[in-house]
């Protein structure tokens, strides 16, 4: 049988480079059973202008893409894992996150050697409320301003718009050769990534057994233990798209150390928590640490993303 494996992604330079990096690592393995991409364009993808924490719900840039495997029109969605919200979708199913590029979030600036240099009252673009929030917490004299579009478009935007500098994820821009263009990778004591960031998490139909057994035959163990674990963080806050909440993680001799942020959208209110497990129970890691979050008095900051989304404001 020669029906190809169909990779569905979005049609941005990131997204691309990514499926084809998945193809790449799948050909091999189906040889000769061809590989394609089919390009889907998503929310995120049509609507440019809005700010992401406005475009109402989940899923702006990966529903589109599970729609397509479910009416079979790709076998494969290739997301970035960060954009894949942790509420599972019916008939999908999570298979595998190939090897993970890091997963640092870099600022850039024409200006400024090192983030530390920006004077007071500097401007930066971010789009993302996390980072956002945890910059006004470690330099409140900072203005924000909102940064939407591919990476092409937001260093497009950094060179034309007189920024003091913008944020990005490290991993996009090593991806797209753009690597020279960091200025510092953040310090991640006080800019926590987003969870999953510089991870690629592959989606197939959950009764599709086939694809699953081959998508794991490309999953690597380190990063699916280390992203289970944020994840399970982060569906255990269920904090929603308006809290900022960041998480990084390490495996180290089969121990794993994830570290996870809670914050107030102003960045006033701060709470950090640490906790480790054994690797092969990530989800019990991920969880326990978002109950230590809670214990600390995330709780509140949870309710109040809540509030703001729609229900009666605290
Ligand atoms: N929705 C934006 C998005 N989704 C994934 C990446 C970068 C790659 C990654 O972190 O996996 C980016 C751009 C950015 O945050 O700079």
């Amino acid at each position: 049988m020669t029906t190809p494996l169909k990779l569905g992604t979005r049609g941005s330079p990131l997204a691309l480079w990514q499926a084809n990096h998945v193809a790449a690592l799948l050909r091999p393995i189906l040889d000769p059973r061809p590989v394609e991409l089919v390009r889907i364009e998503t929310h995120g993808d049509r609507d440019q202008a809005s700010a992401l924490s406005q475009m109402g719900g989940f899923g702006v840039f990966t529903k589109a893409i599970q729609n397509a495997i479910l009416d079979k029109t790709a076998d494969v969605a290739v997301h970035s894992l960060k954009d894949l919200p942790t509420i599972p979708t019916d008939g999908v199913i999570l298979a595998a996150t190939p090897e993970r590029a890091p997963n640092g979030d870099a600022f850039l600036s024409t200006k400024y050697g090192r983030f530390d240099d920006l004077p007071s009252g500097a401007t930066l673009g971010t789009s993302s409320l996390r980072r956002r929030a945890q910059i006004l917490n470690y330099r409140p004299d900072l203005r924000l301003v909102e940064l939407r579009g591919n990476v092409d478009t937001r260093l497009r935007k950094l060179d034309e718009q007189s920024l003091d500098g913008i944020i990005l994820a490290e991993a996009g821009l090593l991806r797209l050769g753009l690597g020279s263009r960091i200025t510092e990778i953040l310090d991640p004591t006080w800019m926590l990534p987003a969870v999953g960031q510089g991870a690629i998490g592959l989606e197939c139909r959950e009764a599709d057994a086939e694809t699953r057994g081959i998508l794991e035959a490309i999953n690597h163990a380190e990063t699916w233990s280390r992203v289970l674990a944020e994840r399970a963080m982060l569906w255990t806050l269920g904090g929603g798209c308006l809290v900022p909440i960041g998480a990084t993680s390490k495996l180290a001799d089969g121990v794993l150390t994830v570290r996870g942020a809670v914050l107030s959208p102003d960045g006033r209110r701060r709470i950090t928590a640490t906790h480790r497990g054994p690797a092969d129970t990530p989800v019990a890691v991920g969880q326990e640490l978002a109950a230590k979050l809670k214990d600390e008095g995330a709780e509140e900051m949870l309710a109040t993303g809540i509030g703001e989304r729609g229900a009666s404001a605290p």
